[in-house]
């Protein structure tokens, strides 16, 4: 099923915490929600489960308006909310069968249900404890299972890795992976490498509005306006390459590592590549190019670069 935001806006008091915002997902797609605290991505997961209103815009989920028809469309919505609600004197296999059945899985399914959820979010050793004997990491997992077990068509995973311990953490992405095949997932976290071992793009928001919106690699392309080169040299000194390599026509920047251990970083100006220049030159001088490596703009810079004002 397909999710489409059209101009969606809320407001707090006067406060805009999400202020006109469009993009659409596919089925078949898993879209990392990202954005400093406070940026409105829970708002807007809010807002597409039918948990709050809508206050200007609207969101269309296979075409029809959840501000028109929000009742009829949460069954086929599985939310993870940030704040998971748990009923914590309620033993973990008890609460699936319950949350089964509020989400309108026929009885002659529930017990089946039940005891995949358990199987596929590993809570087997733990399905006959008290929620409220849970660690952290088995909760969000019990959180992930109630999401899921009506089998919906959409997942909205507001951090859906919290509290997890790293093995459970691959589990859950592989998961997450497996089930947005056929499924439309939304999920926001705070890891960026999450988003790219998970997400097949990413939508970056900030103070309520989009910012970017793209896979990783066209992000990377769009930030990466110059060049950047590690450059390893024998045969030459410090001094004497930061000055060849500063009067190459399309350098912007050399920068020598301190310890005069004869490595460069060389910045290109916007739009060039001095790769082929460097060559020449240290043919030309004589020097041995023992490493020359691009540098890729790492995740966390472009997230800096668009979301630190
Ligand atoms: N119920 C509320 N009443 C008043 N303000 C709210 C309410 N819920 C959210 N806000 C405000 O709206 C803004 C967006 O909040 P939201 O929870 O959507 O951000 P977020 O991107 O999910 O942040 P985080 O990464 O910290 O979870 C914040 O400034 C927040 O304080």
């Amino acid at each position: 099923m397909d999710i489409r935001i059209e101009n969606l806006s809320k407001r707090y008091a006067s406060q805009r915490a999400v202020d006109g915002i469009s993009f659409e997902v596919k089925t078949g797609e898993i879209l990392g929600f990202l954005g400093p605290n406070g940026a409105g991505k829970s708002s807007t997961m809010k807002m597409i489960t039918g948990y709050i209103g809508i206050d200007g815009g609207d969101i269309l989920i296979d075409g029809r308006s959840v501000k028109r028809e929000g009742q009829s469309l949460k069954r086929y919505i599985g939310y993870l909310p940030e704040h998971n609600p748990l009923y914590l004197d309620m033993p973990v296999i008890d609460y699936l069968q319950f949350c089964a059945a509020l989400q309108g899985v026929p009885n002659d399914r529930i017990e089946e249900r039940t005891r995949m959820m358990i199987r596929l979010c590993g809570l087997n050793a733990e399905k006959h404890k008290n929620i409220g004997e849970l660690s952290k990491g088995y909760r969000q997992r019990v959180g992930l299972a109630q999401a899921m077990i009506h089998d919906p068509e959409i997942l909205i995973l507001d951090e859906p890795t919290t509290g997890l311990d790293p093995n459970q953490i691959v589990e859950i992405r592989r998961l997450i992976r497996e089930i947005g095949k056929a499924k439309t997932v939304i999920l926001s976290t705070h890891i960026l490498p999450e988003v790219e071992a998970t997400c097949d793009r990413i939508l970056i928001i900030n103070k309520g509005k989009i910012v970017a919106d793209g896979t990783a690699d066209t992000l990377r392309q769009q930030a990466s306006g110059q060049e950047v080169v590690h450059l390893q040299l024998e045969g030459t000194t410090a001094q004497h390459a930061v000055e060849a390599l500063s009067a190459l026509p399309h350098v912007a920047v050399v920068k020598a590592d301190e310890g005069g251990s004869s490595r460069f970083e060389v910045k290109s100006r916007a739009g060039h590549s001095s790769r082929r220049d460097i060559f020449n030159l240290c043919v030309a001088k004589g020097w041995v190019i023992t490493e020359m490596t691009p540098v890729e703009t790492r995740l966390e810079d472009i997230f800096r670069n668009l979301t630190v004002n």
